[in-house]
């Protein structure tokens, strides 16, 4: 056993990747993928659509695949790693989870927006009583104080949470904004500590090391880096990053890079690089998985997609808002006369 500090990674290539790839993945590409990762010693390998259980919707866009198929691909070619779900309490009831349960997940992220953590106490609490690792998971938590995202953290562990996440789903924090939220959080709760990072402003690698220098042991990331918005932190360079830091992933640098050049990199539908209008996501705050909604209505309204990003902004709209995003690409251009 090595003495180096253990750092856990959450592989969500299957999960926030699914958004990338307009929730297009096939069970041959999903237990490929998750055959890979287990194979290269990934602890936690995530699959779901890319708004968790059940967001298969027209709010959210369509999968190509079932829920109960992309499990049952993954639980098929999983040997020693976690399979995990997410679950957003609005989106997943509890029929969901008991399917998935039954699929194979041993672990599932309960998220919710980083003010309203009150709302999954039943689900940590299911989760619980099926025997599931549970994870409390605050998204956007850019937009409240460390203190605010420290009091959320509580309240998670009160309901039994194992695990707790700080995500920046806007891919909006710079490394101080990451290392003052997860530190906060590491002070309030008795429970480890993770960090979910998107790369909007190119940070993810960054912020990631700033949560791990404040005490975050569980750190997430996808092959290539894809995700919402410009993705988020590239798990195989993060591996050979974190061992050039000293710490232990337990993950094989080889077969990581392998499953991202050879089994990621010929599905991506396109460079997972910081363009113009995923980082206006980060510049502005607006949650990542509104990029390609935004694409979607800046076209039909001739608008800059910046534009509408730093509406969505302003108005700190939130995930499940998608609906709106439209209504205001509309005013915007009823505005400018378009
Ligand atoms: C819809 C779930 C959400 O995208 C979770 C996540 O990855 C994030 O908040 O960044
Ligand atoms: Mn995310």
């Amino acid at each position: 056993m090595s003495d180096k500090k253990h750092i856990h990674l959450v592989d969500t290539t299957l999960r926030d990747g699914s958004h990338a790839v307009s929730h297009q993945y096939t069970t041959e590409q999903i237990a490929k993928i998750a055959a890979g990762l287990d194979e290269a010693g990934v602890e936690y390998i995530e699959v779901s659509h890319g708004d968790g259980l059940a967001g298969s919707s027209i709010n959210y866009g369509y999968s190509v695949t079932s829920e109960e198929e992309m499990l049952k691909a993954a639980n098929s070619v999983i040997k020693k790693g976690t399979l995990t779900v997410l679950l957003i309490p609005g989106i997943a009831t509890q029929t969901d989870l008991e399917m998935a349960v039954k699929l194979g997940a041993k672990a599932v992220r309960v998220a919710t927006h980083v003010t309203e953590a009150d709302i999954s106490e039943q689900h940590i609490g299911m989760a619980k009583r099926l025997g599931l690792k549970a994870f409390g998971f605050l998204m956007m938590s850019h937009m409240v104080s460390p203190e605010k995202v420290a009091e959320q953290a509580k309240l998670f562990e009160s309901y039994g949470a194992d695990i707790i996440y700080v995500a920046d789903s806007a891919g909006a924090m710079l490394p101080e904004d990451a290392y003052n939220r997860v530190s906060a959080v590491v002070e309030a709760v008795n429970v480890p500590v993770g960090f979910h990072a998107h790369n909007n402003m190119t940070l993810a690698t960054a912020n990631s090391l700033a949560a791990i220098e404040a005490g975050a042991t569980y750190i997430d990331g996808t092959c290539r880096g894809l995700g919402a918005g410009a993705g988020n932190t590239q798990i195989e360079a993060l591996v050979g990053v974190l061992e050039k830091k000293g710490y232990h992933t337990g993950i094989d640098l080889y077969k990581v890079m392998d499953v991202a050049e050879d089994l990621v990199e010929p599905i991506m539908q396109r460079p997972q690089v910081v363009r113009n209008a995923p980082f206006m996501l980060g510049y502005a705050g607006a949650y990542s998985s509104f990029l390609l909604h935004t694409y979607r209505a800046a076209k039909k309204f001739d608008l800059d997609p910046r534009d509408i990003l730093t509406e969505l902004g302003n108005r700190r709209m939130v995930g499940g808002q998608e609906d709106m995003i439209i209504d205001v690409a509309y005013q915007l251009a009823k505005k400018r006369g378009v």
